[in-house]
């Protein structure tokens, strides 16, 4: 194989798993995978009783399935297949637009890769504003339907994102006065948005890679759309106090987003609300793609634990973080950065 720049590996081509990508597998099998379905909550975000069903689903597990959201099919459709399109680019084609140091947009390896030792089977492409600078070089002559389509979805997201996090409002008590004074729901129409469309090519020896390693998401809240077939999301889920922990599978649903709270919620709810833990396993067949819309605050806002809910408890458990704030000391502690925010221990 020969080398190519930046480290990427074209890993549609493989036969075996090269070493570069091998994951030991106490790391692979750190906790027991459920085999069946079905312990994730589903929500009809639009239907009656959604918000005490979303507080409870964010409690535990974190994540759920959101049906009901009016996102058309042609449109979740639409995204599917141009993300399919941009990753069957040839690689040289993809470097065109590569993640350049310090920028979050562009195509390369998953964000947290540089947490590991390992690579992990993906690639990905992140977008944040306007599509049209990297659709052009993609696509020089063909790029607005890529465009139109980014857009569109983007706009259909911020709506779901909307909806959702009004009713995680809710559910912790909050009036829906209080959830329109809250800056972060006022603010939400300028809240910092990015869209990762990932790729997770079929894998020759599944079992011995990983897609996505296993992380919480930094943001308030993900929505994420999976390409029907084989599926590879799976959350962390507690046995009931037991402390022991289960990967449990997140199959596609037709009907369905799957809604993941994230660290910011979790420090904005003061605990009440679990920031999951996911990762992405691959197969030998399938080519999953996926693609997560991440929502947080707007750049220059400190999201603390929501003052009603200190009052109704022992006070505040997070001190104040902004979102970049937050992401520098992800990139300092990668999972224990929550931790640092904590005022007792
Ligand atoms: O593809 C998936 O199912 C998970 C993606 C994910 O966790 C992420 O992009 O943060
Ligand atoms: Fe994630």
């Amino acid at each position: 194989m020969p080398s190519l720049p930046h480290e990427h590996y074209d890993l549609h081509t493989y036969l075996h798993v090269p070493e570069s990508h091998v994951w030991p597998s106490s790391h692979l099998h750190d906790h027991p995978t459920a085999a069946g379905a079905g312990e994730i909550p589903v929500v009809d975000i639009f239907g009656p009783d959604a918000a005490s069903l979303v507080g409870a689903a964010c409690r535990s597990p974190g994540a759920f399935y959101a049906t009901g959201h009016g996102v058309s099919p042609r449109l979740l459709g639409d995204v599917e297949s141009l993300a399919r399109r941009l990753f069957s680019l040839p690689l040289r084609r993809k470097l065109l637009v590569s993640r350049r140091p310090g920028s979050v947009s562009g195509y390369g390896r998953p964000p947290l890769s540089s947490f590991f030792p390992k690579f992990m089977w993906s690639e990905g492409f992140t977008l944040v504003g306007d599509p049209l600078r990297f659709a052009s070089l993609l696509w020089p002559h063909r790029h607005h339907f890529f465009c139109e389509v980014m857009e569109e979805y983007m706009k259909e997201m911020k709506k779901v994102g909307e909806r959702v996090m009004r009713l995680m409002l809710l559910s912790l008590g909050l009036d829906e006065e209080e959830v329109d004074g809250i800056g972060a729901v006022a603010e939400l129409a300028r809240a910092a948005e990015a869209l990762q469309l990932n790729s997770y090519p079929a894998c020759p020896q599944p079992e011995r890679a990983i897609g996505m390693a296993a992380h919480t998401d930094s943001g308030f809240l993900t929505v994420l759309h999976q390409s029907a077939g084989a599926g590879g999301l799976q959350v962390l889920r507690e046995d009931g106090g037991s402390g022991l922990c289960r990967w449990v599978a997140v199959p596609p649903r037709p009907d369905a987003l799957v809604v993941n709270v994230g660290d910011l919620f979790h420090l904005l709810s003061n605990g009440r609300f679990k920031n999951v833990r996911h990762r992405a396993v691959v197969n030998r067949f399938d080519h999953r793609v996926s693609a997560a819309y991440f929502i947080g605050p707007p750049d220059h806002l400190k999201i603390g634990p929501i003052n009603k809910l200190v009052d109704m408890g022992l006070g505040p458990i997070f001190r104040p973080v902004t979102w970049p704030e937050y992401l520098g000391l992800r990139t300092r502690l990668f999972d224990k950065a929550l931790d640092a925010l904590k005022l007792h221990n």
